[in-house]
């Protein structure tokens, strides 16, 4: 199918008529793949509709000529009845239209969503997400998908009833009248040419307002949003934020406006036009009906006529504009579902076998846009098989983007990356992304069961209760999830809620138990070749995050990982502790070496366990008076200062600060603890609301 659609979607609105008629190809085919009985129904009624009024003004003027000339019953009451059953049919024959567009919309809608949304996830990389045209785009081709292709094949099948008609009328008005024929035509062209150039301008300026639409779309999103009622009411944006929607707003109507401005003007123009010949017509046939030329069947099938290729002309040009309306507007679709993938994929594949010695950064550079400064600048590195990788350095240095690259989430702008020496650009992204584990600083939370949520980090392993518990121990969410009303079958979400529904069925998590649940999402890939931690445990209190990260070693040992963390004494026991600063590597080594070496690390390291404080207790005991000092206030934890504990690691990650849960996560709330007796389980109990 996708061969047959060939790339002329990619020509978007300044299509020529090859092209168009390439798309009502497509639309066509797809709608003969989605409904073809549906399809062959529409033929059938178009035909009879189509002949139909022709058929009842002849059997009209038959009987009244009849009639008049004194015809017996036995001759009329076999028209009569003719007529009779052109009459019915063009009563029902619309019906039956109606539930055969019915079964048609169906069928295509269902075909056309799914090469959408097909298309869409066929793209590995991230970078097409990124650009705000390509959500235009995107969403102009989920509008497209709703109508376009359905009234382009309706529209084409109008047309052809159209035509039918019309000829069947313009042999009956040459019969009666040839000059009729012409003035009626004639009339009916400039209406043609007015419905093109409004169907043109209705496509320009749904594309030229798209931007404002995707803003007010936005911000009414925000208004109603679970996820920014807090910051909404705590800064009091509702009224800001309304007003920018509906500025929005009044320029999408503006637009509108003034198109709908235009189309009433030309059609009302049109339409007095048409009026003007029908009753010139009509004069015609009725001064000629007193001096004997016409008959009075003759009379009304000429009126019938008149009406009928009127009807019929004005069926042709508005569908035909439809039509080009809608072709304009597949062609968005079609945009999309033939653009190349961001990230290509290679032809032809090398297998990716399980990692043996490691991963390799052959000068890596990367920018997000060419208008984009570069991000990472010339990267070498080695992350060996087997071994804890740590990245770290300070906000924008680049990390992020690093471990983004080595899941080929996007691919360097220069320079390679090699597992094991394959180039990752070999590689097919599936079977990269099978080896690998991650979770991200920026998570998602799924409006989703305790269960389906974590199960998603493996969709291979199934919903295995066992699997999925041994991860939550591990992430140490599994007491928190069996105390919940449904335990591990409980709703994690409220918005799904309605006033019927049982109100024990679903609650809310608290920041941290969201980002363990998606650490435990992560664990679930346990067993990969490489695990990629981005922050895994920003959200979580000190004693949780040393016991998960604690764990994460135990756990993982033999295995190869890339940690990032900003509380450097997390990190202290990686193999390998790599330095970044504005894109490039500034220091590496053990935690030793780097202390020793008395750079940048060094300095971070210190800076942070200067938040560490020994003072002695009224018992005169030195006691380490841990300060957390985080951006939503302080926390003081007491107890000896023995090596290894995490209080001597550093203060809590200074970004401990209150964010509203989003959907996606960029920094949590401290988490409640689990109290799981497993090495990952600290804290108390959860909220759970
Ligand atoms: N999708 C994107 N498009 C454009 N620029 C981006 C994108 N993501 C990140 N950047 C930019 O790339 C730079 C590095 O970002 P990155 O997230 O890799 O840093 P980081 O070291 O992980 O920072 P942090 O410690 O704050 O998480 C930043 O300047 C950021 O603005």
């Amino acid at each position: 199918m996708r061969e047959a659609e060939g790339p002329e979607g990619q020509e978007g609105r300044n299509a020529g008529v090859g092209s168009l008629f390439r798309r009502g190809q497509v639309a066509g085919e797809l709608a003969w793949r989605a409904q073809p009985a549906a399809v062959a129904g529409s033929l059938v009624v178009v035909l009879l509709m189509g002949v139909a009024p022709v058929a009842a003004a002849w059997l009209t003027k038959l009987v009244l000529d009849g009639l008049a000339g004194g015809g017996g019953q036995s001759g009329l009451l076999p028209l009569a009845a003719a007529l009779g059953v052109a009459g019915l049919a063009l009563i029902v024959l619309p019906h039956v239209s109606e539930y055969l567009n019915g079964q048609l919309h169906r069928g295509l809608q269902r075909l056309i969503y799914d090469r959408l949304f097909r298309a869409v996830n066929a793209d590995p990389g991230l970078s097409r997400f990124e650009n705000p045209s390509f959500h235009d785009e995107l969403r102009l081709a989920h509008e497209a998908g709703q109508n376009a292709p359905q009234q382009i094949v309706g529209s084409s099948l109008a047309i052809c009833q159209g035509i039918l008609t019309l000829l069947g009328f313009i042999v009956t008005l040459t019969v009666l009248s040839p000059v009729m024929v012409v003035i009626v035509i004639a009339a009916a062209l400039p209406s043609a040419r007015v419905q093109l150039a409004l169907s043109r301008r209705r496509a320009d300026t749904m594309w030229g307002i798209s931007s404002n639409t995707r803003r007010q779309i936005f911000f009414s999103a925000l208004l109603t949003s679970p996820d920014a009622a807090k910051e909404v009411r705590l800064f009091s944006l509702g009224d800001f934020l309304r007003s920018r929607m509906l500025t929005e707003l009044e320029t999408v109507n503006e637009a509108e406006r003034d198109l709908d401005r235009r189309t009433l003007h030309s059609q009302g123009l049109l339409s007095l036009l048409g009026a003007a010949v029908a009753a010139g017509g009509l004069f015609w046939a009725v001064l000629t009906a007193i001096a004997g030329g016409l008959s009075v069947g003759d009379v009304s099938v000429f009126v019938a006529a008149v009406a009928g290729v009127q009807t019929a002309l004005t069926l042709i040009v508005g569908q035909w504009a439809s039509a080009h309306n809608a072709l304009l507007m597949f062609g968005h679709y079609l945009g999309v579902v033939q653009a190349d993938p961001g990230l290509p994929a290679p032809a032809e594949p090398t297998a990716l076998p399980p990692l043996r010695e490691g991963i390799e950064l052959r000068d890596v550079w990367f920018r997000y846009d060419d208008e984009h400064p570069w991000v990472l600048r010339g990267v070498d590195l080695f992350i060996p098989h087997g071994q804890a990788v740590a990245l770290v350095g300070l906000n924008g240095a680049g990390k992020s983007t690093l471990v983004k690259l080595l899941c080929r989430l996007y691919d360097p702008v220069r320079g390679s990356i090699h597992w094991d020496g394959v180039d990752l650009r070999d590689v097919h992204p599936d079977d990269l992304r099978a080896r690998l584990g991650a979770v991200f600083q920026d998570y998602m939370s799924y409006d989703l069961t305790a269960t389906e949520n974590i199960m998603l980090g493996d969709l291979t392993a199934g919903a295995d209760p066992e699997l999925i518990r041994t991860a939550a121990r591990r992430a140490g969410i599994h007491d928190t999830l069996n105390d919940l009303p449904r335990g591990y079958d409980t709703l994690l979400s409220r918005i799904f809620f309605g006033d019927n529904d049982d109100r024990q069925a679903g609650v809310t998590l608290s920041g941290g138990q969201w980002q363990r649940l998606a650490l435990a999402r992560a664990l679930m890939r346990h067993h990969r070749d490489l695990l990629i931690l981005d922050e895994p445990s920003s959200g979580l209190d000190a004693e949780a995050e040393h016991a998960v990260h604690l764990g994460l070693r135990q756990h993982r040992a033999g295995r190869t990982s890339v940690l990032i963390s900003h509380r450097l004494g997390a990190l202290r026991d990686a193999d390998l502790i790599i330095v970044l600063s504005e894109g490039k590597i500034t220091e590496r080594g053990s935690h030793s070496e780097l202390m020793a070496l008395g750079g940048n690390y060094a300095r971070l390291f210190s800076l942070q366990a200067s938040g560490y404080e020994l003072t002695p207790d009224p018992a005169g005991e030195r006691t380490a008076r841990a300060v957390f000092s985080g951006g939503g206030g302080v926390a003081v934890q007491e107890g000896r200062p023995e090596r290894g504990q995490h209080m001597q690691d550093g203060p809590a990650h200074p970004g401990g600060r209150d964010e509203p849960r989003t959907t996606q996560h960029r920094g949590v709330l401290a988490g409640g603890g689990d109290g799981d007796a497993d090495p990952f389980g600290h804290g108390g109990g959860g909220r759970v609301t």
